[in-house]
């Protein structure tokens, strides 16, 4: 109810405009809301912030900066920057990308050279392909990055290293001398993001600010490596776990809020001739549309919840000096953020088309969701790139499967249990146990079969190298069959344990068959190759499914209402909770900044002679029409 938190009509906004009302708001929301002692801003607080505001400022700086800082840096560099950080009296970000570089990170150009004589890192972009490109809140805001660059010493190369560097003048915000920063310009989203480029040639950083957990320069040059170095890597694993619930969950929630109550209202054709128009919702088509993407809401919360728990745990063992959790954590994080971005993308861009025309108006809410959605499939790791990483570790252990009794996530590689489906009605096939069985099977010969299919083709000659590259497609296949059982058997093992009412379990169980359902009957082609169902089973599969929509239709409001958005953060005509659609586009339509006068006067500059004489010739008094 506090007004300053109130959001203007962004879409009415300019991109500059935007910007700092994003910063006065996320300023505002910590400074004066959140209570001072203790909080930090990658508490619990920020899921209930990343709630209440619709565009924040300073992510990178709270769900990246900060945590890297705990990360890669020493106790000592931890007391030093991360109060400072985290009261906003310097504002970081996250510098890796560069205008040449993103996956592949040993291409990163950017050099940090050790300078003996004066202690200090000379660091360079030594032609334009190194400039820091992409990092958020960099173009602007930020007066510190982490910048990740490449360590030499003595003209040894020492790999991606962690560096604190100041590019603004903490007084004027100034840039620094060596320092060229600015603004990318437009994107698809994000407008009130500043994702900068960061050019640096020749900027000096005392010796002091390479981030030193993991390893370290005496004054001497000498090279000191402490621990894992795979662990370099580690914000990146982090953050992958954490954006699941912030920017797919959540965005993919509201945009379902959105689309499953404007469905409820809009009436539109007949189903039955003799009867009155119906709520389009009533549509089975509609219902195949909505009902999946807002299981998929569910799914992914549970499964997210599970991925967070184990990085917690491989968090404490970190901290013990074991990392042997790392390679499967790397492995399903990439996956997870890869196929879970990709559904909810897909996702939010199928409920904001099944709103008809209102779905492409911004005032529905849903285009804003949908473009900031299809971001998520590229950052963190673009998607392809993560799921092949995902695959590299499955080809592994089911190499390792041969001799060994698997654990962990990857447990089922190693199941040789006849798996055969015997489900002989539609009810069968909602079964949780089955749907997880099914899901553990298909994924099981997906692996196998992009592993054989590499075999084969190393046994005939074909470079190792090469026949990766030629299986890609079945590779990233294996990775998202993976996570689908990943994905369902999280989530049925989560609802069993869930303490709630019957009727609440049995809407959770009736939303994970339909979930593990619709990608059934949306990959039946891998069901049926591996032998996971026979032809009649993929017609039950799909009857299962319809069956699903018919009974969770008359709860389809109520469980999006659970989701508890306000309509101010949803900031939309069609998803408000009191369902006056059509009263609130008109208003909304009508404080557009085109509509603030009824004649817009630089256009009608243009159209004004052949308006008049249009009207000359419609009095009669104007010359033949030129037709
Ligand atoms: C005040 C307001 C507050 C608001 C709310 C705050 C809350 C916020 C919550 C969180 C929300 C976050 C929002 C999201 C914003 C995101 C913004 C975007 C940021 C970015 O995009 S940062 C840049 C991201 N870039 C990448 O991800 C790069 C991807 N590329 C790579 O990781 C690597 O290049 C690679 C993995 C693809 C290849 O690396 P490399 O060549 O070195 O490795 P190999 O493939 O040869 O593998 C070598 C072995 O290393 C293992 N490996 C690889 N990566 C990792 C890893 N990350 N961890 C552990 N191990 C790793 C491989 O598995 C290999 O192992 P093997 O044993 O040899 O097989
Ligand atoms: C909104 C947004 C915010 C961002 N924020 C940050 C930030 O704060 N900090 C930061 O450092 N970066 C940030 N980034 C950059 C982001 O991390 C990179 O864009 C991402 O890592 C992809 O790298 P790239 O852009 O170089 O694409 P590329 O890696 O060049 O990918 C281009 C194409 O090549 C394909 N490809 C690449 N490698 C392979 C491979 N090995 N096998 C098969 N196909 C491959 C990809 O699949 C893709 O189709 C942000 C990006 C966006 C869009």
């Amino acid at each position: 109810n506090d007004t300053s938190m109130q959001h203007r009509n962004l879409n009415h906004m300019t991109r500059e405009e935007r910007f700092s009302e994003a910063m006065r708001r996320t300023l505002y929301a910590l400074k004066v809301l959140l209570p001072r002692e203790g909080w930090t801003p990658v508490g619990p607080e920020m899921k209930y912030l990343a709630r209440a505001i619709k565009e924040f400022t300073f992510i990178i700086h709270a769900g990246v900066f900060i945590p890297c800082i705990m990360s890669y840096g020493t106790n000592e560099q931890i007391a030093k920057w991360f109060p400072l950080a985290a009261d906003f009296r310097i504002i970081g970000t996250y510098a890796q990308t560069e205008l040449g570089h993103g996956s592949f990170l040993r291409g990163l150009e950017t050099i940090a050279t050790y300078d003996r004589a004066n202690q200090e890192f000379i660091i360079n972009c030594p032609k334009i392909t190194a400039m820091k490109w992409w990092p958020g809140d960099m173009g602007k805001s930020a007066n510190h990055v982490l910048l990740m660059a490449e360590l030499v010493i003595d003209g040894k190369k020492y790999g991606m290293h962690g560096f604190m560097v100041q590019i603004r003048d903490l007084t004027t915000h100034e840039p620094l001398p060596g320092v060229t920063v600015g603004d990318i310009g437009a994107k698809l989203s994000f407008e009130s993001v500043d994702n900068g480029f960061l050019y640096l040639q020749n900027v000096r950083i005392p010796r002091e600010n390479l981030l030193s957990k993991l390893s370290e320069v005496h004054p001497d040059g000498t090279y000191i490596k402490k621990g894992n170095q795979r662990l370099m890597y580690g914000s990146m694993v982090r953050v992958r776990v954490n954006l699941i619930a912030h920017e797919i969950v959540m965005p993919l929630a509201k945009a379902c809020t959105i689309a499953v109550r404007y469905s409820a209202v809009r009436r539109q054709g007949l189903i039955n001739p003799s009867k009155e128009e119906v709520p389009v919702l009533d549509y089975v088509a509609q219902q195949h549309k909505l009902l999946p993407q807002v299981a998929t809401v569910f799914m992914a919360h549970f499964a997210a919840k599970q991925l967070v728990k184990m990085h917690h745990d491989y968090s404490l063992e970190v901290e013990k000096g074991n990392t042997s959790q790392l390679p499967e954590l790397h492995a399903l994080s990439a996956g997870m953020k890869a196929c879970l971005s990709e559904q909810g993308a897909a996702g939010a861009e199928i409920v904001r088309r099944a709103c008809g025309g209102h779905g492409y108006s911004c005032g529905s809410g849903l285009p804003f969701i949908v473009n900031r959605m299809l971001a998520t499939c590229t950052y963190e790791g673009e998607n392809t790139v993560m799921q092949l990483q995902c695959a590299r570790y499955l080809i592994k252990c089911a190499d390792q499967a041969k001799k060994d009794k698997l654990t962990g996530s990857v447990w089922y590689l190693s199941d040789f249990s006849n798996m055969s489906c015997t489900a002989q009605t539609f009810g069968d096939l909602q079964e949780p146990s089955v749907l997880v069985k099914l899901h553990e099977r298909r994924a099981k010969c997906a692996v196998q079969h992009a592993g054989k299919k590499m075999q084969n083709m190393v046994k005939n000659g074909t470079p190792a190298h090469d026949a990766w590259n030629m299986m890609a497609t079945l590779l990233i296949n294996a990775a998202r069959a993976h996570i689908m059982q990943y994905v369902v058997g999280t989530s049925v093992t989560y609802i069993s344990e869930l303490s709630c009412s019957a009727s609440l379990k049995k809407i959770l169980t009736q939303l994970c068959a339909l979930y593990a359902l619709h990608n059934i009957n949306s990959n039946c082609g891998d069901f049926v190759k591996f032998g996971c169902l026979t032809s009649a089973q993929c017609d039950l599969a799909q009857e299962a499914e319809f069956n699903l929509l018919k009974q969770l239709r008359p709860d389809a409001v109520g469980i999006v209402d659970s989701f508890d958005f306000t309509d101010d953060i949803l900031q939309s005509c069609l998803g408000a909770y009191d369902g006056n659609v059509y009263e609130r586009l008109f208003e909304w339509a009508k404080q557009a900044p085109m509509n603030k006068t009824e004649v817009h006067q630089d256009s009608y500059q243009y159209l004004q002679p052949y308006l008049h004489e249009g009207r000359d010739v419609l009095e009669g008094r104007g010359r033949n029409s030129k037709l």
